[in-house]
């Protein structure tokens, strides 16, 4: 059991309330850190403008999610604000044992049914300064309606009480200080690691 955790790369997860800055934060990090590789979920979600198919999610139909579900292809789903979300089990399985760290950004639900089964992840929860700038940045963004905008408020209320359920905390106050410190994570879970090994 050790053997094989110390050969496979890191599962990282980067949670939060929705308008955090998760997918900012995440695509700055991904450029500072190229070997990190990044799951892409699958969503019933409809494609926003700027979106690609299989690049930002794959886009399912809901029949298509469900059959996912059943054949038991998602390591975690959730219905996050009317539609379903859930991370390819294949990619994270593949990608973990030839020993390169992957990178999951999904809500909290999510987060923590990946906790159950992939005990040695690391879990990273990403919060706002202020709640009133977590609004401000769900505003400011521009996708939502009225509706969907008042009901992610909703879910991040409860979403921010899970905080104690993570390893780390990082506050998103600045994109790229934000990232310096999840980088810094990463390293010091890499130290941690090589300790156990040279400690064997
Ligand atoms: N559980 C779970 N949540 C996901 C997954 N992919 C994305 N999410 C989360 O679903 C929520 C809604 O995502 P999205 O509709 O893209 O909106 P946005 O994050 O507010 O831009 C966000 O909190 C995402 O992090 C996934 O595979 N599983
Ligand atoms: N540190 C930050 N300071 C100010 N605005 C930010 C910051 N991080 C993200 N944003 C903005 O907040 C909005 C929501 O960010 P986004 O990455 O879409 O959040 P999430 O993926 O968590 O829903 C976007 O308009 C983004 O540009």
């Amino acid at each position: 059991m050790k053997a094989n955790y110390l050969r496979e790369g890191l599962l990282i997860v980067v949670s939060g309330p929705s308008g955090v800055g998760k997918g900012t934060v995440c695509s700055a990090l991904r450029k500072k850190m190229p070997e990190l590789t990044y799951s892409i979920s699958a969503t019933t979600r409809p494609p926003r403008e700027s979106e690609v198919d299989g690049v930002n999610y794959f886009f399912k139909t809901v029949p298509e999610f469900k059959k996912m579900i059943q054949n038991d292809e998602l390591i975690e789903w959730a219905q996050y604000v009317g539609n379903y979300y859930g991370t390819p089990r294949r990619f994270v399985e593949e990608t973990l044992a030839s020993g390169q760290d992957i990178l999951l950004e999904i809500e909290v639900q999510g987060a923590m049914q990946v906790r159950e089964k992939f005990p040695q992840g690391i879990f990273i929860f990403l919060v706002p300064p202020s709640f009133e700038d977590l609004k401000r940045r769900i505003l400011n963004r521009g996708t939502e309606t009225e509706t969907s905008l008042a009901h992610r408020l909703d879910a991040a209320t409860d979403e921010l009480k899970q905080i104690e359920r993570y390893d780390y905390v990082v506050i998103n106050d600045e994109v790229e200080q934000a990232c310096e410190r999840i980088r810094a994570i990463i390293t010091a879970e890499h130290c941690r690691k090589d300790r156990l090994i040279l400690s064997e």
